[in-house]
């Protein structure tokens, strides 16, 4: 019986029809397709109960009229048609799946080596699909056929099957492209599955509906290829085949003799086949791909979060020192992020805020070693734990990723493969972590669903069957999977409304507390990471230019440029006011930057000192540093005095640029 928890929207459970197979059986064109091959194969099968007589015995006379005995009359040669007519259906029907198979296979194989591998690989092989693309099909297979001709079906079979893949393939190929590029492939190789597995568990069944198409494609035109060779006298005319058998027809005046059925039957046979494959190439396609067998299921009510238990505090989990990064352009480096410095507690969850652009992702991206080209690591280092991230090799790196940090990316939801189930999604991440245990995968999936707020019912779900909001629960569940010690969280509600963004940042944040992992939390929201974090880095520039307890940012922003990104959020309490944005922009970071970034757009700034000396960083108070000269105990009190109650004065504007996104 399904449970029923109250408010909730239940899923029904799976009924019958609901499978593929429920599906197959209530979709009027795979049901017509399948019920004529069965028709063709059933006769191909029963031939020796359906008729008494050999297909090749010449035992009668020639085109003897329909009779009891020969229900289609006999050929030119005393064959029996009818007899001709069923057994022909076994070849025929041999000839399209075997040799639809062999240029399927071939398709699939070099497709996706050319998409997977790339570079000479990819290169090599579009070069071939060109070539059998620009050679003509069927002079093609009638030259290959006449060397092997007399030489019974196999040759034939072999023949069309390798001159039939390269249409398939370049289709293949694109799909298999465009499949590579996607969120769920990069995350299945983040989470360290090995290329067999991205190829075989996550790419093939995504083109499972062309791989289909594409099989029954090419049965069609084994099938036609062969009706074709055999018509024209090429390959073996002793065996029976529908195409045989319009040869002999043609071959000995069927037409001009009356026997009109004996082209008729075998020419309207090989077209209801490919009937049959066309019919069922749109079935599959459908089958396959979930979007289009079920509809959207609405949004659980939560469940209720445990009570939250403080962060443990301790040594530092995560540490970066002076970590740089750049882009390697054409046009020179741009240098996203300039030593920086920052460690994580255990338990903690660290905020990280600037404007668009200021390297925030950068940070988080070199960080967890997933940057890519042109982005490079120019300097620094990231420990984690006792594993210094930044020198282990690839194979060290996939068995800490997950395990020891995960990643929840902005609209990371787009990484749930599409036609997987939630469940088998999953379980993925643990089992690529040794995990096999069903009882274990199945009792953690449970867990992970109720921490984050999902019903288990939508384990079972496909992920197109579940709100943005869920997705996102459910991408969060999978980082929560292995218990990392530290999750790295860029934008992870960024696609979402913003009633769901407070709930699931609300849920993050209570699953934190109650596990006592570590978060790196990087979001537009200021004033909530304000209110969720216990620190928050403020980046500028590409460096991090203030670093102080939440509540401590709020009461006592130090760095000029914390205090007027805070002027732009409204306040969390108190009447609401216009805001505006912080005018100018920030410098490119291309340039060598001399003194301090924010120098043109500060309010405070100090000519002579801000703008000439190396920028350094301050201690403020207890556990609050700005990279600001205001705190230098080097610069003489009146020169700062002099800029903070000249910052009192409405300012002249630096720049009238329209002011830009808060990140
Ligand atoms: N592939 C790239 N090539 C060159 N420059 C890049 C590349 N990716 C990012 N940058 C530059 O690096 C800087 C930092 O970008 P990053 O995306 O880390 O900033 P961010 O603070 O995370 O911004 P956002 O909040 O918009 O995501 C920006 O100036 C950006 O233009």
């Amino acid at each position: 019986m399904t449970a029923v928890i109250p408010g909730a929207i239940p899923i029904p459970r799976r009924a019958w029809k609901n499978t593929s197979l429920g599906r197959f059986f209530r979709n009027p064109r795979s049901v017509f397709g399948a019920g004529l091959l069965l028709i063709f194969v059933l006769m191909g099968l029963f031939a020796p109960v359906l008729t008494p007589y050999s297909p090749s015995s010449l035992e009668f006379d020639a085109f003897m009229p329909f009779s009891a005995a020969h229900p289609l009359g006999t050929t030119a040669l005393g064959q029996d048609i009818l007899a001709q007519f069923l057994y022909g259906a076994r070849l025929t029907l041999l000839v399209g799946a075997v040799a639809g198979l062999l240029a399927t296979f071939l398709s699939v194989a070099f497709g996706l080596a050319a998409a997977y591998f790339g570079g000479w690989v990819d290169e090599a092989i579009n070069t071939l699909i060109n070539v059998f693309l620009v050679l003509p099909g069927l002079p093609l297979i009638i030259v290959a056929a006449a060397f092997i001709r007399g030489g019974g079906v196999w040759p034939v079979i072999v023949v069309i099957g390798f001159t039939g893949w390269a249409f398939g393939a370049r289709v293949l190929r694109s799909q298999a492209l465009a499949l590579r590029e996607r969120d769920f492939i990069a995350a299945a190789a983040v989470s360290g599955e090995g290329p067999l597995r991205i190829i075989f568990v996550e790419m093939l069944p995504n083109m499972a509906g062309l791989i289909a198409a594409n099989f029954f494609g090419a049965a069609l035109y084994a099938v036609l290829s062969e009706a074709g060779l055999s018509f024209i006298g090429v390959g073996d005319v002793s065996l029976v085949t529908w195409g045989t058998m319009l040869y002999w027809a043609q071959a000995k005046g069927a037409l001009l003799q009356g026997a009109w059925w004996w082209v008729a039957l075998p020419g309207l046979s090989i077209a209801l086949l490919g009937t049959s494959f066309a019919l069922l190439n749109f079935a599959v396609d459908e089958i396959s791909n979930p979007k289009l067998g079920g509809g959207r299921l609405k949004m659980p009510r939560r469940t209720q979060a445990a009570p939250i238990a403080a962060p443990v505090a301790g040594d530092a989990l995560l540490s970066i020192k002076e970590l740089s990064v750049g882009y390697l352009t054409p046009t020179g480096v741009v240098r996203a992020v300039r030593e920086v410095s920052l460690d994580v507690q255990p338990g903690e969850l660290l905020g990280l805020a600037g404007e668009s652009g200021c390297g925030k992702s950068t940070l988080a991206f070199a960080a967890t070693r997933l940057l890519d080209p042109p982005g490079a690591v120019l300097g620094g280092s990231v420990r984690l734990a006792q594993h210094d991230l930044l020198a282990l090799s690839p194979e060290e790196l996939r068995k800490v990723r997950w395990k020891e940090f995960s990643i929840v990316f902005q609209a990371s939801m787009s990484v749930l493969n599409p036609v997987l189930k939630i469940r088998e999604q999953v379980y993925d991440a643990m089992q690529a972590h040794g995990v096999t245990d069903k009882a274990k995968l199945d009792a953690r999936a449970r867990e992970l669903f109720d921490l984050v707020g999902i019903q288990m019912q939508y384990l079972d779900a496909y992920p197109h069957q579940l709100s943005g909001g869920m997705k996102q629960r459910v991408v969060i569940a999978i980082a929560l999977a292995l218990e990392p010690k530290l999750i790295v969280m860029d934008e992870p509600t960024t696609a979402l409304d913003v009633v769901v963004q407070r709930q699931i940042l609300q849920e993050i944040n209570a699953v934190r507390k109650r596990l006592g992992i570590s978060i790196i939390f990087i979001t537009h929201d200021l004033s909530l990471l304000v209110e969720m974090s216990d620190r928050v880095a403020i980046m500028y520039a590409g460096e991090v230019v203030e670093l102080a307890p939440a509540h401590q940012l709020y009461a006592h922003p130090a760095h000029p440029y914390t205090q007027q990104l805070m002027n732009s959020f409204p306040p969390m309490t108190g009447p609401r006011t216009r805001r505006s944005g912080i005018p100018g922009k920030p410098p490119s970071l291309s340039a060598e930057i001399v003194g301090c970034p924010f120098f043109e757009r500060c309010t405070k700034r100090m000519p002579g000192v801000c703008d000439v000396k190396p920028l350094q960083t301050f201690t403020v108070a207890e556990n609050q540093t700005a990279a600001c000269f205001l705190y230098d105990p080097t610069v003489p009190s009146e020169i700062k005095d002099s800029a903070i109650r000249s910052s009192q004065t409405p300012q002249p504007e630096v720049s009238r640029e329209p002011a830009h996104t808060i990140n």
